[in-house]
């Protein structure tokens, strides 16, 4: 396996009085896509959000590239190179796609070569550069939310459910962007429910059930074992499509 990126040991976190992450144990490699499956409430969206310091954990440690960011808040775990694109998207809708990205840009004006390579990946935001971010259908919206999150090269992004309640029509385009985005530097961290989509573009799979994880190898080899998808969700993966 490739030298890990980011490294979960033993993460428990607390949301008031409820304990949701049980001890996490997780590695995503330096490169490609490392997805994370499981069950609603398995706890995907609180691991993504506490390795982002938007809930802290109360024990364990989260190490990016070899240093415990667990302590760290969350503008200080932004600047060492991981973005987050949350379910809810996180864009303004009152403002235009153009300032939606500029504002998602830390270090000044983005460079033009690399919003021209935004564009090109996500075409509909050339289209409505100059509208109103809430004008935008669901999916173009999602994808306006990832590319904010790449509008500065990132080490590590973290992507949560990319492709709720979108159309199969988009879903292959915003499947199609993150390959190319897979083609760069960037290491993606993706909490999906469309197996399709997972098998499309994981690399490596981490499974959770209630604030753990249960299984963690190739995306190929869960892919192929009906059985094993069968023992880990309770159902075939395949019946997620
Ligand atoms: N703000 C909160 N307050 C209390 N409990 C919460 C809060 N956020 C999440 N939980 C609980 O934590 C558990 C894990 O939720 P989480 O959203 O991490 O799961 P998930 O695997 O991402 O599921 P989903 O696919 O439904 O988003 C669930 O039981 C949920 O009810």
């Amino acid at each position: 396996m490739p030298e890990a990126l980011l490294t979960l040991d033993g993460v428990h976190t607390h949301i008031g009085p409820y304990h949701i992450l049980h001890g996490v144990d997780l590695e995503v490699p330096a490169g490609g896509v490392a997805m994370l499956l499981g069950r609603n409430g398995a706890g995907k969206t609180t691991t993504l959000r506490t390795i982002m310091g938007l809930w802290k954990a109360s024990a364990g440690t989260i190490r990016f590239h070899g240093r415990d960011i667990a302590g760290l808040d969350t503008p200080a775990i932004a600047k060492l190179g991981i973005a987050f694109v949350p379910e809810d998207m996180g864009i303004f809708t009152d403002l235009t796609v153009q300032e939606n990205m500029m504002l998602a840009a830390r270090s000044g004006a983005p460079d033009r070569p690399r919003l021209n390579w935004i564009c090109d990946l996500f075409p509909p935001l050339r289209t409505f550069w100059h509208s109103p971010a809430g004008t935008l259908s669901g999916g173009q919206k999602q994808m306006l939310s990832v590319a904010r999150a790449i509008i500065e090269p990132r080490a590590l992004i973290l992507i949560d459910e990319p492709t709720k309640g979108l159309a199969p029509a988009i879903i292959k385009a915003m499947t199609a962007a993150l390959r190319q985005l897979k083609e760069t530097d960037t290491t993606i961290l993706l909490v999906e429910q469309n197996f399709s989509m997972a098998r499309a573009l994981g690399d490596t799979v981490a499974v959770m059930d209630d604030g753990r994880i249960i299984h963690e190898g190739d995306m190929a080899d869960l892919s192929a074992d009906a059985g094993l998808q069968e023992r880990l969700m309770g159902l075939s993966l395949e019946a997620h499509q």
